[in-house]
């Protein structure tokens, strides 16, 4: 049987213990909430997220410590968004890590240092990088919890890393496949957030379907350029891990991302809209961070930029898709 620490309490982390559940797994999971961690012993399911989810108590434990979730667990999936992920772990060192791999099942980059989760836990725990991985592909939440065909993509530097994982990660309604593509994998993850925004904002503006398509075309070009520049090497960026992603994302009813991007085309400012979602929509934090970034690779990113002067410069988004749409070819 397997160990697995989970550590995040929110929608994502559910659906994986749902998906890991099916296997010969024993859970460890870190939730920072006292009140859902003594909820979850009772009942069960998870109070705030998914409450339909049904939770094993034979597999799953709860913890409201994260060294002792870790503790004697294999592996560590991260599963709190990128913005939030450092507070909880600051107690952490090297050796509580050591031996174990670490899974982020984050689509984010930490804000303070524009860095890639994975290369901060590499940095900051001391794990070798063959031993991290990244969860992506199409897939939300939701529909795990519905049991619908989804698929995963399972990424490491490390070959066999990322074929391990794919098994734990695997179910009779999830296929989870292998790639060693990690830097592509993850930053085509966080951008997808961006293009999912920015698809929101000029929904909520009234373009349509056809405005959409093309705009969700020039940023999968956007995304390559930026990859390309920052992770050069060969790469299907038609795979599902980076075309389908952008596409669930940019047009799913259960999309946080195009949710929050539509409430600010709306005439919400950011600080109302985020106190409306129950949920953390990381595009927000990601047009900042790719934004800052790009400053040092000078990619032409049309999206990203017009993302970033709705969201923080504060232009009017009308007059900031507008002038896109003269950019989108
Ligand atoms: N939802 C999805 O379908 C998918 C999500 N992801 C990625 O998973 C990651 C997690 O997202 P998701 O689960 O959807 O987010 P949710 O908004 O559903 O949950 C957020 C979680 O983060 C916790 N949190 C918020 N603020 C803090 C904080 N300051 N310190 C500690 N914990 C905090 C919340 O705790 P509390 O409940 O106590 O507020 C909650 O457990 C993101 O990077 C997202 O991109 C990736 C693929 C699919
Ligand atoms: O990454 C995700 C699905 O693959 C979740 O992000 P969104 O909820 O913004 O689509």
């Amino acid at each position: 049987m397997t160990s697995i620490a989970v550590i995040g309490g929110g929608s994502w982390a559910t659906a994986i213990i749902k998906i890991l559940s099916e296997n010969n797994v024993s859970i460890r999971w870190w939730l920072r909430d006292r009140a859902a961690v003594d909820h979850i012993r009772k009942h069960h399911y998870n109070p705030d997220y998914l409450r339909d989810v049904r939770l094993s108590p034979r597999k799953v434990k709860t913890f409201t410590k994260i060294a002792d979730a870790i503790n004697g667990a294999e592996y560590i999936i991260l599963a709190i968004p990128a913005a939030f992920v450092q507070e909880p772990l600051s107690g952490l060192t090297p050796q509580h890590f050591a031996g174990k791999r670490v899974v982020s099942a984050i689509k984010g980059m930490i804000p303070t240092s524009n860095c890639l989760v994975t290369d901060w836990v590499e940095d900051h725990f001391e794990v070798p990088i063959s031993q991290i991985s990244v969860i992506a592909g199409p897939c939300h939440a939701e529909e795990v919890a519905l049991e619908k065909q989804s698929y995963l993509t399972i990424a490491s530097t490390d070959a066999a890393c990322a074929a391990d994982f794919s098994q734990l990660m695997s179910c009779r309604f999830v296929t989870a496949n292998p790639l060693t593509d990690l830097y592509g994998v993850e930053y085509a993850a966080v951008m997808k957030n961006i293009v999912a925004l920015t698809c929101g904002i000029s929904h909520g503006l009234g373009y349509g379907d056809n405005f959409q398509a093309v705009l969700v075309s020039n940023a999968m070009q956007e995304i390559r350029r930026f990859v390309d520049a920052v992770d050069p090497r060969e790469r299907d960026l038609s795979a599902s891990a980076y075309l389908g992603d952008l596409l669930v994302t940019a047009y799913s009813q259960f999309s946080r991302n195009r949710t929050f991007g539509n409430m600010i085309g709306r005439g919400y400012s950011v600080q109302s809209a985020q106190m409306e979602m129950k949920m953390i929509a990381e595009g927000y934090y990601a047009v900042n961070s790719i934004f800052d970034m790009n400053k040092k690779y000078g990619v032409e990113m049309p999206i990203t930029e017009a993302a970033y002067k709705i969201l923080y410069e504060r232009q009017p988004p009308a007059a900031e898709i507008g002038a896109l749409k003269r950019k989108l070819r």
